[in-house]
């Protein structure tokens, strides 16, 4: 597996399926855990410490509110972390966005926008880390960026009709 995609609930999945969706559309090979900085600490610093040698190229983490997930698995590996802040009930999604975005100097996460496009971002930010060094993915992207092009063309056709 190329990419590990981890949540910190399976609340989390309603968002972090459209990680897995880009993915799956640009053929990037990746497992899917839930896993808690908060609730499963220890698994959490075994997930990261072992991300590398078990072949893993880039981590998804994906977590709401206090969302600790993405800094801490960062802080126990230098595989480039993605955090998914995820759309919070109290506060929108503004405390997981705030929590993931705002590591100290030396540890960073990068991080994509609250939800469904973020979610999905990330997992094309991932492809694209990866297709960096490797052709194949590399076509697949730009295979998505023509679909996507295709499309506005569609949409355009569709304006016209109005
Ligand atoms: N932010 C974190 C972490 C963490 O950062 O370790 N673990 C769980 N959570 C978040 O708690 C929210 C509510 O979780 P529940 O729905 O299970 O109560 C989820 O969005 C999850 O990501």
């Amino acid at each position: 597996m190329q990419v590990g995609v981890i949540m910190g609930s399976i609340s989390d999945w309603e968002t972090m399926q459209h990680t897995c969706k880009a993915l799956d559309d640009l053929e990037v090979p990746y497992e899917k855990e839930v896993i808690s900085a908060h609730r499963t600490p220890d698994e959490m610093f075994a997930y990261a410490k072992s991300a590398r040698e078990r072949g893993l190229k880039v981590i998804i983490a994906g977590a709401g509110g206090a969302a600790h997930l993405p800094g801490m698995v960062a802080s126990q590996t230098t595989l480039p972390v993605i955090g998914v802040p995820v759309q919070s009930k109290a506060l929108d999604g503004l405390d997981s966005l705030l929590s993931i975005v705002q590591m100290p100097g030396g540890v960073p996460t990068a991080t994509v926008a609250i939800g469904k496009a973020g979610a999905t971002n990330a997992g094309i930010l991932a492809a694209q880390m990866i297709g960096a060094f490797d052709g194949v993915v590399a076509g697949n992207l730009k295979n998505y960026r023509k679909n996507m092009q295709e499309k506005v063309a569609e949409m355009r056709d569709e304006l016209e009709q109005k």
